[in-house]
């Protein structure tokens, strides 16, 4: 007997979508499956001004091909000179979803962000006030620590002081990829949500270094051990409304990625429900999938859920493009490394 799963159309609460061909050729692979992703403002030059996300917004809708629907929610980076006016206005009028914390320096295309993080205590203060939702790179930069320990220090240092210092502030740790990650969202009732990777969903950092280095997994955070992943595992399986989808599919170039530095991101967007229907049914947890995947972002960010479904059918193994163009350049499709058998079939 076929094995089909039909669950409420996935929204991607963390998309990279980039700009000009990339967009062009990236973008069906998100809206064929999700009906809404929060699109990062991590452009060069970065989104941070109303004008500019809904110029960004309109350049994303004339990219979406005939026929295919899909809602753009924008976000603006914050930076030292953030207005919190213009902010506040650009929420106001329904452009804006969240805003987007980087610590400059933390990953691609963050030179922009956020040095002293006094500076942006207004802003952070305003969006408290309307309600408007902070999303975060938690990473620290300082030389001085490990890459691997970037996201526990970040909490203690930077994240728990911001939290304390404006409890009504809304936040989602983006991308956690640490049991320290997860244990904080657990920790804090209110107020407070995260998103998980597909990657570090699959992934430890085993996976990207021992026999070669695989650049196709590099990506930021960097993967960690296994009991993180495990950790992680266990969080976006429970059930627990505060930890949702953000694949952070995040297109490079190939030959950015097979580089002698290897650019940050995994291009995950054409398989991540594949992957993710694999990874729920083999820890027993399909029946937690649709929470995670398209009910509880929604709940987090105020949004209605979608009205349609999509319907998930398991067979044969499954098989992607391997790579796509973009212009001059190719972009490689995240491989997990083992057969998938979920395909998005309605
Ligand atoms: N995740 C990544 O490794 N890269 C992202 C940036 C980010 O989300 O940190 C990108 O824009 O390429
Ligand atoms: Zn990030
Ligand atoms: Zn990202």
């Amino acid at each position: 007997m076929t094995q089909t799963l039909t669950i409420r159309r996935p929204d991607d609460w963390h998309l990279h979508l980039r700009d000009g061909a990339m967009l062009k050729a990236v973008l069906p692979e998100t809206a064929r499956h999700f009906a809404r992703a929060i699109i990062m403002p991590n452009l060069v030059p970065p989104v941070v001004t109303e004008a500019d996300a809904k110029a960004y917004r309109d350049r994303i809708m004339a990219a979406l091909p005939n026929g295919m629907s899909f809602e753009p929610l924008m976000t603006l980076y914050l930076t030292e000179e953030t207005d919190p006016e213009d902010l506040a206005a650009a929420h106001a009028s329904g452009l804006i979803t969240s805003v987007k914390l980087y610590p400059a320096g933390a990953t691609t295309n963050s030179s922009s962000g956020v040095q002293n993080f006094d500076k942006v205590r207004p802003v952070l203060e305003k969006m408290a006030e309307i309600g408007c939702p902070l999303c975060v790179h938690g990473e620290v930069t300082d030389r001085d620590i490990d890459i691997f320990d970037r996201e526990a220090v970040f909490i203690d240092r930077v994240l728990d002081p911001i939290r304390r210092a404006t409890p009504d502030l809304r936040v989602v740790m983006e991308h956690i990829t640490t049991k320290d990650g997860a244990d904080y969202v657990k920790a804090n009732e209110a107020k407070l949500g995260a998103t998980i990777t597909v990657q570090h969903l699959i992934l430890d950092r085993n996976d990207m270094l021992v026999g070669g280095m695989r650049p196709h997994y590099y990506c930021l955070p960097i993967l960690k051990r296994r009991e993180h992943r495990e950790a992680l595992i266990a969080a976006a399986t429970s059930g627990d409304p505060r930890y949702f989808l953000g694949t952070d599919s995040a297109p490079h170039p190939t030959h950015a990625k097979e580089s002698e530095c290897c650019s940050a991101g995994c291009f995950t967007a054409p398989n991540a429900l594949s992957i993710l229907a694999e990874t729920f049914e083999s820890e027993g947890a399909l029946d937690k999938l649709e929470g995670f995947t398209s009910l509880h972002g929604p709940a987090f960010y105020g949004l209605p859920v979608n009205e349609d479904t999509i319907t998930l059918t398991k067979g044969e193994p499954v098989t992607y493009p391997a790579s796509l163009q973009a212009g001059d350049h190719t972009v490689t499709t995240f491989d997990p490394g083992f057969p998938l058998h979920w395909r998005v079939t309605a």
